[in-house]
């Protein structure tokens, strides 16, 4: 089994109201653990590798070893890059063999972000490859964000429309709430799902992208204080939100601050309960066999993609 696009794995997933898991990669462990958790619950797998993760790992380390994966699993995988900042990483990433690439330009204004997706797209559909991009600003929500406020940094559902017709992207990241990282609501978590009901409206059919997608679970920043971490506060998207999503046209979920804390949990403990060790397969076990619980109950109890193959 090669490395392959999202195309098949977007269109089954809509068709079937569930969301394909979009896992962050750093390393070998991190990716055995998630490999692990699909080849068991038979689920498709996307990925991916941020500028960060190219930066700390070499990116051909890890394409070497998501090659591994595939050829140990035999899963459809698909190798993307998560947040390419510019032409240039993401032409890169295609010419490594990437089959997947998103082009972050949401920081610029409407026409702009349309004029660097779109030489990204002409680029990457004539090697095969698929191209994510992004229309809106993630950022934290607060109570109080009011209604204009949100259209400034929210996904509108008619640019969303403009956007892909006139850009020819294959899937859409959204704003309607999330943010990356461990804290993502002050308050009561909330999503606008009113927006996200109007963009899939506006774009029937077509994959959307939900990124912050982490649930951040307390039971997990809880074992990470215990164990001497400090991450007071922290909170994330509830799960119900994520599966309520995958039946609105979100067909990829980005998921790291959850692998982190599972990992980071596991290896807290395991160090502190095994203070004579110093075998770094043993605490690096732990954290991989982490890995592999919280993909495995996201595939199974979140994102539904289990049995998909
Ligand atoms: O969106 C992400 C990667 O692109 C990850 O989001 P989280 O920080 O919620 O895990
Ligand atoms: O979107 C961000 C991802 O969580 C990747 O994070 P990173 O840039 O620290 O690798
Ligand atoms: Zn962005
Ligand atoms: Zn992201």
């Amino acid at each position: 089994m090669p490395l392959i696009t999202s195309k098949e794995l977007f269109k089954k997933a809509y068709e079937g109201n569930y969301a394909i898991g979009a896992f962050n990669v750093n390393n070998m462990e991190i990716i055995q653990g998630i490999v692990e958790a699909a080849k068991e619950e038979r689920s498709p797998l996307i990925l991916q590798v941020s500028a960060g993760a190219r930066k700390y790992a070499n990116p051909i380390y890890l394409k070497k070893l998501v090659e591994a994966a595939i050829e140990d699993s035999n899963l459809p995988i698909v190798l993307h890059l998560d947040h390419g900042e510019d032409f240039e990483i993401c032409k890169q990433c295609i010419d490594d063999g990437f089959t997947s690439v998103m082009i972050d330009a949401s920081h610029y204004e409407f026409e702009k972000n349309i004029e660097i997706t779109k030489k990204v797209v002409e680029y990457a559909h004539n090697k095969g490859v698929v191209v994510e991009a992004e229309l809106g600003r993630l950022a934290g929500v607060e109570d109080a964000v009011n209604v204009s406020e949100k259209d400034a940094t929210y996904t509108v559902p008619e640019q969303a429309a403009e956007f892909v017709e006139k850009t020819g992207v294959d899937s859409l990241a959204i704003a309607i709430g999330t943010s990356h990282g461990a804290y993502k609501f002050k308050g009561e978590p909330s999503l606008d799902f009113e927006r996200l009901k109007q963009i899939q409206k506006l774009l029937p059919n077509f994959p959307l992208v939900l990124h912050g997608a982490s649930t951040v679970l307390p039971e997990f920043v809880s074992l990470c204080n215990k164990y001497g971490g400090n991450i007071p506060g922290a909170q994330g998207v509830p799960e119900e939100m994520i599966r309520q999503a995958a039946q609105l046209g979100v067909c990829k979920v980005n998921i790291d601050t959850d692998l982190r804390l599972a990992m980071t949990a596991a290896i807290r403990k395991d160090l502190i309960d095994n203070p004579s060790n110093f075998d770094p397969r043993k605490y690096l076990g732990a954290g991989r066999t982490a890995i592999k619980e919280m993909v495995q109950h996201k595939i199974k109890n979140v994102l539904g993609s289990n049995n998909a193959i």
